[in-house]
């Protein structure tokens, strides 16, 4: 087997490994029945990877006497839908995996939370590896058991929790990954430094170009994203405390996605949640919580990578503030229809405030709006 790094999700009956090195995808089938022998799978990708990664990712199933039946989706945001859904159920069905089977999620974000879902509803509860080829799977999405779809009303708004079996992370395939789509994986990596590690903030304000580059660098950084995801979800599974401050900037980046009806042309999640971190940083110095120099080097390191960091940087007109707080009030987080938010008293120092008053809210959003 390869020198992989491994980061192990302490859940206890549900723990897990996550592999994080390169040439994963076509030792997965080694690296599958070492662990779960006999194993029958679904392969779940989209347009995109399989032309790139599906024969790699079967051949060496093959090789390991792993059966596989295959779905490939359209690309994009707008795949997190009832409709694919059911076009994945189905294709499960049809080939008769059992509950002990596995759903391959082969993908970025969206095949993950797809294919995750209907891993946790299929015989109710089918196993799930999940095999992430985006920057941003890597770090975030594929690990730490958040599944679902989106609704026109708001973003996951669909899901359960559905941990997977093993997390496959083949670093070689982010050579390949379009620039933009490398960038918006980069706001989630920058999220673990903004919520409570300044340390690895500064690194990466040094260390960015050598991330983006490739090398020890980056998969240093996926190693200390994973670890620290990890950490938190160990510690709360189910989101009923700190997990939510993974949600840094996801508040007003989910409200700004589903304002521009999912359209990856204008706005991915990325890119949303860069923004919205932005926006978190700048809403905590309106709330006197942390100071304007705060959100003035988090605006800065966002620009230096060119991500997005003002709703004014996305193209096309947004709904006023009055829609975006709508979208912001469907938020999973809302308790008692009280708007939660996770907001900072500095870099690294982020922490989940209840109760946000909704006038306070609208004003920001409206002196920030581009009109
Ligand atoms: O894993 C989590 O918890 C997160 O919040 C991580 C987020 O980066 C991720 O985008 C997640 O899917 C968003 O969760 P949601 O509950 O806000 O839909």
């Amino acid at each position: 087997m390869g020198k992989d790094v491994t980061v192990a999700v302490g859940l206890g009956e549900r723990a897990y490994d996550i592999l994080i090195g390169p040439g994963l995808i076509a030792r997965a089938g080694a690296e599958i029945s070492s662990r779960l022998p006999g194993i029958r799978t679904a392969i779940i990708t989209d347009e995109n990877v399989a032309p790139f990664h599906l024969e790699a990712l079967k051949a060496g199933f093959e090789a390991a006497g792993i059966a596989s039946s295959v779905v490939i989706l359209p690309a994009g945001e707008k795949t997190k839908s009832f409709a694919a859904l059911q076009e994945v159920v189905d294709a499960i069905l049809a080939a008769r995996l059992e509950r002990g089977d596995a759903v391959i999620a082969l993908g970025g974000g969206v095949i993950g939370d797809l294919a995750g879902f209907a891993a946790g509803i299929v015989r109710r509860g089918m196993s799930l590896i999940q095999m992430p080829t985006s920057l941003l799977a890597q770090v975030d999405s594929s690990v730490g058991g958040k599944t679902g779809i989106n609704s026109a009303r708001g973003k996951n708004l669909i899901g359960v929790f559905h941990q997977p079996k093993l997390v496959l992370a083949d670093t070689a395939v982010l050579d390949t990954l379009p620039a933009r789509e490398f960038r918006a994986g980069y706001a989630e990596i920058a999220k673990y430094g903004l919520i409570d590690q300044p340390d690895f903030f500064a690194w990466l304000e040094k260390n960015w170009q050598e991330v983006f580059s490739g090398g020890a660098a980056r998969i240093e950084a996926i190693a200390q994203s994973c670890r620290a995801k990890a950490d938190v979800v160990a510690r709360d599974e189910f989101e009923t405390s700190d997990r939510a401050l993974l949600n840094l900037g996801h508040t007003f980046g989910h409200a700004l996605e589903a304002a521009v009806a999912y359209d990856g042309a204008r706005l991915v999640h990325g890119e949303g949640v860069a923004i919205g971190m932005a926006l978190a940083h700048r809403f905590s110095v309106r709330m006197n919580l942390a100071s304007p120099d705060d959100a003035e080097r988090v605006e800065a390191h966002l620009k230096a990578v060119g991500l997005p960091w003002r709703m004014a940087d996305i193209p096309g007109k947004l709904p006023d503030a009055d829609a975006l707080l709508a979208f912001i009030t469907q938020d999973k987080k809302v308790s008692r229809g009280a708007l939660t938010f996770i907001l900072t008293q500095g870099v690294g120092q982020s922490f989940v405030a209840r109760d946000v008053p909704p006038s306070q809210v609208l004003a920001f959003l409206k002196e920030n709006h581009p009109g």
